[in-house]
């Protein structure tokens, strides 16, 4: 297994094998893929589509001397296997392991770290001008797919790169597919691109950029004459690529090295920057994954022989497409938006069923936002179902085009707080502090499904202006079956004279209960606040643990800005002269790593809550705390 592939130890090493060892060594790493993919769980249809095309990369370019910029960085493993990271692949997404995406502090060959969509264009842009400016000649490459093509910060590149007399390569991967098919008139164009009938001849062709560069020996001459009549006859008159500025080639199969390495090589050559089209298919040589790149796009481990990625317990997610179902079937009004994460967000079930009223639109956080607001202008009640990490780049448009307008559009904010093997590009840490400072913001945090039900139902019905909920990936955790009071907006759960008092919110609550009753076991009498509404914090929660001499607050998200510092603020503001005890996230770019692992470590899970208020209770706490580490 791996007989080739093992041999690579960096790029330069492909260069000795022979063209019938290179499409040996693309059959292998598939196979490494897909075994590792299967067992740790990862991004497999996309690094599948990518095996020629990386091949072809290294084959014409030197990382880390020359920077490769993996758009989002989700079909990067290909790469990895080729930059020296074979032996360590099967720790891939594991703790202490290979990082699912391109990581600076992993490789040298990882010339930025990525995660977030449509960003390589820009990055890409920089690393080439900070090697103008130093004299560097390293090249650069930056690889973005269709999906990712369709961000609005992609075009901002674009338009900045078209300007640059230099050597920039943008490598357009279109597999027709984001994580679901691609949506968009961009996506229209490109299929307009692919299968126009008959290639017109370039004007401003290839010919004439080649003309510009000097020719030096005749090994050059052979290449260019070979790169010419190659690119010649694939190569459009006017492009949406080339009015930007930029030398478009393509479409190509990027699935033939050969083809691409001569194009790259040819490409390298141009002073101006250039944009190469190719086409591959997602999942290629898995063909569970070639028939549903969606299901495979990221899995959690799966049978390799079937396909069967087994079964899958009930989400918030699910939860929450099944609600919005059901309330916009009461409401016309509620109108369902997801930039490309239908699927993950739930919203598929709305796709089918309310078509008129749901909208995919695109790899687009920043519009997504923008348009919510003006469908909430004309009318409507729009509700922007979206991960948190990546509602992190809507700052601007939930200020100016939500609550100044005075609107109200409903966030449904997916993947709170600790998302687990996605790491710290993914991690949901920001969004409660961010949304703190947005004027008039109301925010929900259930901790279990049913209060999921209820909180969107509330918010949908009664809320005002920028309404949101946030709610974690995956299941639902332990709910503790005994009493408690409150309103809406908190809840209390044991005894009102108890000397320590545990606050919380989300799903940590969960684990607060539990480390509840194990101190109650031991003697501890211990009051838990649980705030169901964290922005704006209930006055009347706050006068709940007044008196409390001895109170902890536990938060998932950054402690700079967050719940915790605000619920610390209103306690003194009350008077309150006893002790607090703030747990929340110091450090915020959280590795990959199981998510209640990761939990565990930040002393955010029953062991560590139950450590941290017995830290603070003396004798017993010495006693218990070694019983539990
Ligand atoms: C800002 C942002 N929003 C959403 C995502 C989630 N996401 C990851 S990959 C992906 C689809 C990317 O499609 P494409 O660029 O065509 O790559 P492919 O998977 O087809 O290779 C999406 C929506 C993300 N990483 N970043
Ligand atoms: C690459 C990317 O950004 C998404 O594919 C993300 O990995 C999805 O994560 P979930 O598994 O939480 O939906
Ligand atoms: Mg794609």
């Amino acid at each position: 297994m791996g007989k080739i592939l093992e041999k690579i130890r960096s790029p330069q090493d492909l260069r000795q094998l022979s063209r019938q060892e290179l499409e040996t060594l693309c059959e292998e790493m598939r196979e490494v893929i897909i075994r590792t993919v299967s067992d740790n769980g990862g991004h497999l249809a996309s690094n599948l589509g990518v095996v020629e095309l990386t091949v072809a990369l290294c084959l014409t370019f030197s990382p880390p001397k020359d920077s490769i910029v993996w758009d989002v960085g989700h079909q990067s493993y290909p790469y990895k296997l080729l930059t020296g990271r074979y032996s360590k692949f099967s720790t891939l997404r594991r703790e202490g392991g290979l990082s699912g995406f391109p990581n600076r502090e992993e490789s040298p060959c990882d010339s930025f770290t990525s995660g977030h969509s449509s960003a390589s264009i820009s990055s890409a842009l920089g690393l080439s001008e900070a090697c103008r400016l130093q004299e560097d000649d390293s090249r650069v490459v930056a690889v973005i797919g269709d999906g990712a093509l369709t961000g609005g910060l992609a075009f901002e590149g674009l338009n900045n790169a078209g300007q640059f007399r230099r050597n920039l390569i943008v490598i357009l991967n279109d597999n027709t597919m984001s994580i679901s098919k691609n949506v968009g008139s961009l996506a229209r164009y490109l299929t307009y691109m692919r299968t126009k009938p008959g290639y017109i001849k370039a004007k401003s062709s290839v010919e004439d950029a080649l003309g510009r560069v000097p020719l030096v020996g005749k090994p050059i001459a052979r290449l260019m004459r070979r790169a010419k009549s190659n690119i010649k006859k694939l190569l459009y008159n006017s492009t949406i690529f080339s009015d930007l500025g930029f030398a478009y080639y393509g479409p190509f199969d990027g699935h033939n090295i050969k083809e691409l390495s001569e194009t790259l090589e040819a490409a390298k050559l141009l002073k101006k920057p250039v944009l190469i089209h190719v086409r591959t298919y997602k999942g290629k040589g898995y063909q569970y994954a070639e028939q549903s790149p969606t299901l495979y796009h990221g899995i959690s481990g799966f049978n390799v022989d079937t396909g069967d990625p087994g079964e899958k317990a009930q989400t918030f997610s699910d939860v929450f497409g099944q609600t919005l179902c059901r309330l916009a079937e009461k409401d016309e009004k509620i109108c369902a938006i997801t930039a490309a994460m239908a699927e993950g967000t739930g919203l598929a079930g709305f796709r089918q069923q309310f078509k008129g009223r749901f909208y995919d639109v695109g790899i687009a956080e920043e519009h997504a936002v923008t348009f919510a607001g003006g469908l909430a202008a004309g009318g409507m009640l729009p509700v922007f179902a979206v991960y948190s990490t990546f509602l992190q780049r809507c700052y601007d448009q939930l200020i100016h085009d939500v609550a100044l307008q005075k609107v109200k559009v409903l966030l449904a904010i997916d993947r709170a707080g600790i998302v687990g093997e996605d790491g710290m590009t993914h991690q949901g840490l920001f969004d409660v502090a961010f949304l703190r400072t947005v004027p008039g913001v109301t925010l929900y945090s259930p901790a279990y499904f049913g209060e999921l039900r209820e909180q969107t139902a509330y918010l949908a019905e009664k809320g005002r202006g920028l309404c949101a909920i946030r709610y974690p990936r995956g299941r639902e955790l332990y709910k503790p079956v005994y009493f408690h009071s409150g309103t809406e907006s908190y809840f209390v759960y044991g005894s009102h004279s108890a000397e320590i008092c545990i606050v919380t919110y989300g799903r940590l609550f969960s684990f607060a209960a539990e480390a509840a009753d194990k101190l109650g076991a031991r003697g501890i009498d211990v009051k838990l606040l649980k705030l169901n509404r964290v922005i704006p914090i209930a006055a009347d929660a706050v006068s709940e643990v007044l008196d409390c001499p001895q109170v902890f607050f536990f938060e998932e998200g950054i402690r700079q800005g967050g719940v915790g510092e605000y619920f610390a603020a209103l306690l003194l503001e009350g008077g309150f002269a006893g002790r607090y005890v703030l747990r929340a996230i110091d450090q915020p770019f959280i590795k990959h790593a199981p998510m209640f692992r990761a939990l565990e470590q930040l002393g955010l899970s029953t062991g560590g809550i139950c450590r941290t208020v017995l830290e603070h209770y003396k004798e017993e706490g010495a006693e218990f705390a070694e019983k539990e580490a």
